[in-house]
């Protein structure tokens, strides 16, 4: 504990990041408050240390309300709705979940002077980037209602920082994989579309095999290249964020998160094939629409300006976290019947 810091909300807690990162800010000695309205998180993901609270990121009673009664001095913003494919179908649902909701939980936050914001961007808001590693200073281009819906909340946060004491580093995350090290928890989200969390529940069984889309990038093996980043590596990068918006100077900061170098689909698959002695089947299948050939981060920026060390970078270790805990939820709903 850290009894001469306030408190920490941290929306989204529930969620398959956010539980990762409340394991982080509690290790790191922080107290932590989770709202989480349980739309895809799960209360058990929660750990125990941490306050939770059943609600909407958008409730502009509740939110005031739990930042006077907590403390709450800095927010950690997962809460949204992350399905691109979705997003394409029901664009107003991502403008409403990420964008207004972003925007209600803003005006809470200035109401009762919360000084710092850590927001969960996307690598998607480059879209089809002109170049294989992208930086902060690329003008973005998402091309999808998702990414857009992130990119006005980024231009949300420049104006409120601007306007108000409050100051803000959105993190542009890569591709999230992996689970705790420690198994506590991990990627559980049902339905998920992830090329890792897909390619383990295929290696286990729970699902016949794995589509690849896409043979005919200009990639080494023709298949889609990604940044993959450890989630665990991604929640230790929101505590140094954190620690540098209360540090600084009031300034903000927009910062990829990934490790800066890429995987194949092909890649990924054998790796999986390693970890778990199972043959993954695959169906080669064209392109899905709008899959950038290689995305990989330039993570100069957050390595100058945070002391993040990233720890858990090797595939290997990824996909072995990754495959434990879908052991460990494939053992649950067994259990469950
Ligand atoms: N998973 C990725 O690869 C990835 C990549 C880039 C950015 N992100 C961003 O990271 C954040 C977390 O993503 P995730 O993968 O953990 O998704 P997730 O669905 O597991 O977590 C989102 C959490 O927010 C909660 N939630 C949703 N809307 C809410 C609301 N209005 N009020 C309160 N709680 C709400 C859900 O119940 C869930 O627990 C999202 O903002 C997402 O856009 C994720
Ligand atoms: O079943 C699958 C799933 C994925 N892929 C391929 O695997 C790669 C990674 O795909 P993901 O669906 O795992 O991730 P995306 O790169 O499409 O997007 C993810 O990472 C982005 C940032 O890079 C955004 O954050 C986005 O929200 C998040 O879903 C792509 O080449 C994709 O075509 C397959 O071949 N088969």
């Amino acid at each position: 504990m850290r009894p001469d810091r306030f408190a920490v909300l941290v929306t989204g807690g529930a969620g398959y990041i956010g539980s990762h990162a409340v394991l982080a800010l509690l290790e790191a000695g922080w107290p932590v408050v989770v709202l989480d309205n349980l739309v895809t998180g799960f209360r058990w993901a929660v750990d125990r240390r941490a306050r939770f609270v059943k609600g909407d990121a958008g409730d502009r009673e509740l939110v005031p309300a739990l930042i006077e009664s907590e403390g709450i001095g800095a927010i950690l913003h997962f809460a949204g709705s992350v399905v691109v494919p979705e997003s394409v179908a029901d664009p107003l649902k991502y403008y409403r979940n990420n964008t207004a909701t972003t925007g209600a939980l803003l005006e809470s936050a200035v109401a009762c002077g919360v000084r710092h914001l850590v927001f969960s961007s996307t690598a998607a808001v480059y879209g089809d980037a002109p170049s294989v590693r992208v930086d902060e200073r690329m003008t973005p281009s998402p091309i999808n209602p998702y990414g857009r819906s992130k990119l006005m909340i980024e231009a949300m946060l420049a104006d409120v920082a601007a306007a108000h004491p409050l100051n803000y580093c959105a993190l542009r995350y890569f591709n999230v994989a992996g689970a705790d090290p420690l198994a506590r928890c991990g990627q559980s989200t049902l339905g998920a579309t992830h090329l890792i969390k897909v390619a383990v529940e295929a290696a286990l069984g729970t699902r016949d095999g794995i589509d690849v889309f896409g043979t005919d990038f200009a990639t080494p093996d023709g298949t889609g290249v990604r940044d993959y980043i450890h989630v665990t590596d991604l929640a230790q990068a929101h505590v140094h964020a954190l620690d540098l918006l209360i540090a600084g100077p009031g300034e903000s900061h927009t910062m990829n998160c990934g490790y800066g170098r890429g995987f194949s689909v092909l890649e990924v698959l054998a790796a999986v094939e390693r970890a778990s002695g199972q043959a993954i089947a695959r169906r080669f299948l064209p392109r899905r629409p709008g899959d950038p050939g290689a995305l990989i981060a330039d993570n100069g920026l957050i390595r100058a300006c945070t002391a993040w060390q990233p720890r858990h970078a090797e595939l290997d270790a990824i996909v072995g976290h990754a495959l434990r805990w879908e052991r460990i939820l494939t053992e649950r709903q067994m259990a469950i019947g």
